[in-house]
């Protein structure tokens, strides 16, 4: 489904991402964990185009992402950041409707859409005015899932999607979205640096360290079979959270 082949990002002579290669198949949920700035957010973002990269090859359904417009590529990838990235300006049924409408759904489909949407991420019909900063942090972060699934996109992107919100619901919110059925159907690229996060949610880890891959494989198999002393250390950090 994704293919990355010798990715590289450079930033004025700093290797953000350095060589890079890896894939995702289609309906998996690849997580990209690691310390703060080894890289992960810039090959996340290098997948939809928001940073081009200086070296390497991407391509998603055997189409390389360079060779499509960018804002054509963005309709088909979906993207949660951190809180929502909500327009303040927009109301819920607004943020909702932004790429049904550049797709040209008719205003039936897209409210039958974004009904379907509301009911299936657990928000209330009265939310549809509402405005972000009328929301919760955990209903933002529901918004924002739902604008980035509304046109059934085959891959959504996912940065620190649940960084924004406390413990409690955070565990809450992201048990309930990964557990929806239309979710466990896309492709998921996941970035996080919470160790139980990753291993509760990825069907395979890319471990991260420097710009550079160090492993990738299922938690398990990270887990039980670390490729170095990185990983090992990396995972023991929290072992009470990941055995538990
Ligand atoms: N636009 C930019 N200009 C200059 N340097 C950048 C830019 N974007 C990222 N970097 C640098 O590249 C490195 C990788 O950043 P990136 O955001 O990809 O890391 P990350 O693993 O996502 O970190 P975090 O978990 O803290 O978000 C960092 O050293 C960062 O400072």
């Amino acid at each position: 489904m994704i293919n990355i082949q010798h990715l590289s990002k450079q930033f004025g002579g700093f290797k953000a991402v350095d060589d890079l290669s890896l894939s995702v198949d289609a309906g998996e949920t690849l997580v990209l964990l690691g310390t703060s700035g080894c890289g992960k957010t810039t090959t996340l973002r290098m997948l939809n185009r928001l940073v081009e990269p200086d070296g390497g090859t991407i391509h998603i359904d055997g189409i390389d992402v360079r060779e499509q417009p960018a804002p054509e590529l963005r309709r088909r990838i979906g993207y949660v950041i951190q809180d929502g990235g909500l327009f303040p300006h927009y109301t819920v049924a607004e943020a909702i409707a932004t790429v049904p409408r550049l797709l040209n759904w008719t205003p039936d489909i897209i409210d039958q859409r974004t009904r379907e949407l509301l009911d299936k991420l657990q928000l209330p019909v009265g939310s549809l005015n509402r405005y972000p900063s009328e929301l919760s942090g955990g209903q933002r972060q529901r918004v924002g899932l739902a604008r980035a699934l509304a046109v059934r996109p085959p891959v959504v992107l996912m940065d620190e999607p649940f960084g924004a919100l406390d413990p409690f619901t955070r565990r809450h919110v992201r048990r309930e979205l990964f557990g929806l059925t239309e979710l466990s159907e896309t492709t998921v690229v996941l970035v996080t640096h919470d160790v139980s996060e990753a291993i509760e949610l990825a069907d395979r880890i890319a471990l991260m360290d420097k710009g550079r891959l160090v492993q990738i494989g299922t938690p398990d198999e990270l887990l039980q079979r670390p490729a170095n002393d990185f990983v090992r250390d990396f995972l023991d950090d929290k072992p009470h959270r990941l055995r538990g």
